[in-house]
């Protein structure tokens, strides 16, 4: 057995979770059944080092979490259940041991077993210089649940699910400080954001199965562009209270630019953008409140005749029109 073969072996599930798995790793694709009445969801996201992390912003179990946590986020914006996941990953030649590569594995797998969710397959290769891992995410969904962004109508109330900029004011600290920002207990929260992100999985499904006309999208590029994206996908006009977005009591101390930057344009956030008709909003309110979540209104759809734009109301009641300003890779 040479080194490619004795690596797949380590990493492969001793035993699976899912009933439906019939082929899992060791053949030369992975087959499950498809359940009767579901539908199956897939997302595909990848992780480079110097873009997406770096050894000073991650430790090797955050980047195995959020590799897959990113993508399981895509999943709960449908509404999905997740399943299984497949890992592509490119190792450089050196700086990634075996020890470092079995770390970032076991981070991926205590939130897939967390979701019940199988490794059923991947693939491994080398690259000359950084390491890049590209997770695929499959889940279902009830035939006629899904959550799309293209659902949005003017009059319905738009949601979040929790604080926002908290991953970004972590980041920049990391980047800044390196990991010697963990003695500052008041960063802890928002360095845990950065670095081992929740997916909203539950809130997808309670807003799944609520059977409201729902919009919805994760927020990984930064609340401005993801509520543009629910503008343009359903043509409407977005307007956000900037007073009602929920964030940390360390970030707001900072000045308004500054939490702009977080906040907007920051992303990695990995909450879930929506919304609702407003007669449905208090029931929808009431039932995240019986599970135990929170559920932040902050802004509504304004009937604007076709014209898609975001607007954020200021304290003061002025209007100022949001740029589709997040990251953009290329
Ligand atoms: N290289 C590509 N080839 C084919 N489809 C792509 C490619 N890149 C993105 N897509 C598709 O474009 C759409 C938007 O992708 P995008 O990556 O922006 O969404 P996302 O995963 O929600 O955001 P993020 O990557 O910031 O988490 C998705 O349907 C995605 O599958
Ligand atoms: C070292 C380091 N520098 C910068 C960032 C910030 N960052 C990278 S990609 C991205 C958007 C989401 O990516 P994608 O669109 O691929 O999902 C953001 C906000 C980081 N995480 N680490
Ligand atoms: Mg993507
Ligand atoms: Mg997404
Ligand atoms: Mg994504």
């Amino acid at each position: 057995m040479n080194n490619e073969m004795k690596w797949i072996q380590s990493i492969t599930p001793q035993k699976y979770h899912q009933p439906s798995l019939k082929v899992g790793i060791g053949d030369d694709a992975a087959i499950y059944h498809t359940e009767e009445g579901m539908e199956t969801v897939v997302a595909v996201d990848t992780m480079v080092e110097g873009i997406h992390f770096t050894k000073k912003t991650m430790s090797m179990k955050a980047i195995g979490h959020k590799a897959l946590a990113v993508n399981i986020s895509d999943l709960a914006a449908m509404g999905a259940i997740p399943r299984y996941y497949l890992v592509s990953i490119a190792i450089p030649k050196e700086g990634w041991g075996k020890k470092e590569l079995a770390d970032i594995y076991s981070g991926m797998s205590e939130i897939g077993d967390l979701h019940r969710m199988d490794l059923i397959g991947g693939d491994t290769v080398s690259i000359k210089s950084t390491l890049v891992i590209t997770v695929t995410a499959i889940g279902i969904v009830e035939k006629g649940r899904r959550l799309v962004r293209a659902n949005a109508k003017p009059g319905d109330v738009v949601f979040v699910t929790g604080p926002l900029g908290l991953s970004a004011f972590g980041l920049e600290h990391l980047l800044n400080e390196g990991l010697c920002t963990m003695e500052d207990e008041k960063l802890w929260p928002y360095i845990k954001a950065h670095q081992f992100p929740v997916p909203q999985v539950k809130a997808g499904r309670l807003l799944a199965e609520s059977n409201f006309r729902i919009s919805l999208n994760d927020i990984s590029d930064g609340l401005a562009s993801e509520t543009m994206e629910i503008a343009e996908a359903s043509g409407v006009s977005i307007e956000l209270q900037w007073n009602a977005i929920p964030t940390g009591t360390t970030l707001k101390e900072k000045s308004r630019d500054e939490q702009e930057k977080w906040i907007l344009y920051g992303g990695e956030d990995f909450q879930l953008i929506g919304t609702v008709g407003k007669e449905n909003w208090d029931e929808l309110w009431k039932k995240f409140q019986e599970n135990q979540l929170p559920l932040y209104a902050i802004g509504q759809i304004n009937d604007s005749k076709g014209i898609v734009k975001v607007e954020l109301i200021n304290n003061a009641g002025n209007r100022d029109t949001l740029t589709k300003t997040g990251y953009d890779h290329l």
